[in-house]
């Protein structure tokens, strides 16, 4: 799902034309000369060659006699509008124009109009470089894989899904929590109404984990009852995601006895939940850092049909996560990404900050205390003031 965030201002007609059809940067161009600066009957410009370099595409034209360099740098802005380019003209006989590439911002920050343009159960995934907003959306590819290296982004575009959805869909959205990174990242939305639970180590998880399956079963047995194929058939409103940040700590892989069938059990549920639970509301959003096989099951990989991968190590990691190399090539730039639905788009991913989430979450806050082990259930999210006792 795309949006149009900076819609240039584009003279008249051109911005209709340019709109309205797929042009190429030539067209574009040629167009402008049509609109702006040739008359019918006149002889038009004659375009000789283009060449693509590493940041822009020369396009070089001989001016017809009528045509001054200077009338052509006056209607700068009209080009530049049409193409929603940076462009540079320069004449040596030629015309030349150099067209640069737009170059995606090193930061893009979430802000208050951007979550109410979140439609639904979306959230946005990132600005690509023609300055559109890109949106997930939860109700279409249910369940989310994040992958990165360690300080390229993952955690804050966990925390700005939880915002965007607790902020918008406050009464229907559940999270369950699984922070096995010391569960400091998450720490400020454990008092959310919205949090079920909060774990922070493998057994927590697998608890939590536990619970939601029995929630999920239930619900499976409920929906056939009621002849439902799915949510959407159901009046049932709420959705409740499963947030697991870093989800190679529950891989078995590396681990003996106790700890590897625990762990063992815990990947287990999150397949289940990526195979079957979609259907009746429950959404995984599985995060990690290491994404090798071992850490990425391939019945969760499968069933994880949206991607949103930040810069890895090795084009092996990139195979692992979108099944193609790339993302071992994106520049070092915290946020910048490959969201990958369909086709794999370059993104950069909107940056939240701790202020911002405090402020946008003060509303539901409230005076709790939750364990992945002592609380979980289906019920509706408890009302302010509520206690959940903390083990
Ligand atoms: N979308 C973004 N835009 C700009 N800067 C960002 C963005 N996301 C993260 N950063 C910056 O990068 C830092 C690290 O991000 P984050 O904590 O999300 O990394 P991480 O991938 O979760 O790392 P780790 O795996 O080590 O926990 C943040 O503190 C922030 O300064």
């Amino acid at each position: 799902m795309i949006e149009s965030f900076l819609i240039p201002v584009i003279a008249g007609a051109v911005l209709a034309v340019a709109k309205g059809k797929k042009m190429d940067d030539r067209k574009k161009i040629e167009k402008v000369f049509e609109k702006c600066l040739q008359k019918d009957d006149q002889e038009p410009v004659e375009f000789i060659r283009q060449r693509k370099y590493e940041t822009y595409t020369e396009f070089v034209y001989r001016l017809p006699f009528y045509l001054s360099f200077s009338q052509i740098e006056q209607k700068q802005e009209h080009f530049e509008n049409a193409l929603n380019k940076r462009i540079e003209f320069s004449f040596d006989g030629m015309l030349r124009v150099k067209v640069f590439e737009n170059e995606l911002p090193e930061m893009f920050e979430l802000t208050k109009e951007i979550i109410d343009r979140c439609k639904g159960w979306t959230i946005p995934t990132g600005i690509d470089q023609q300055g559109d907003i890109h949106f997930h959306d939860f109700d279409r590819i249910m369940h989310m894989i994040v992958a990165g290296t360690t300080q390229y982004g993952k955690t804050v575009f966990l925390k700005m899904l939880i915002t965007v959805l607790a902020a918008n869909h406050p009464e229907h959205v559940r999270f369950t929590l699984i922070d096995l990174k010391g569960g400091l990242a998450f720490q400020r939305f454990a008092n959310l109404q919205q949090v079920v639970s909060v774990a922070s180590d493998a057994q927590e998880a697998l608890m939590a984990l536990k619970h939601i399956k029995t929630d999920i079963e239930k619900r499976l047995k409920d929906f056939k009852a009621a002849g439902f194929e799915n949510i959407r058939d159901s009046k049932i409103k709420e959705r409740h995601f499963i947030v697991v940040d870093e989800a190679a700590e529950l891989s078995p892989a590396g681990y003996k006895g106790q700890d590897k069938a625990l762990r063992q059990e815990c990947e287990n549920i999150m397949s289940y939940i990526a195979r079957v639970a979609g259907g009746v509301g429950y959404r995984l959003i599985y995060a990690t850092q290491y994404p090798t096989s071992d850490v990425l099951p391939r019945q969760i990989k499968q069933n994880c049909d949206s991607k949103v991968c930040f810069r890895l190590q090795t084009a092996k990691a990139s195979e692992v996560v979108l099944n193609e190399k790339g993302a071992e090539k994106l520049p070092f730039i915290k946020g910048r990404c490959i969201y990958l639905t369909d086709k794999p788009v370059i993104l950069q991913a909107p940056y939240i900050s701790n202020e911002f989430i405090d402020d946008i979450l003060k509303p539901y806050k409230m005076e709790k205390r939750v364990s992945a082990i002592e609380h979980h259930s289906n019920e509706p999210p408890a009302p302010n003031g509520y206690t959940i006792e903390f083990k």
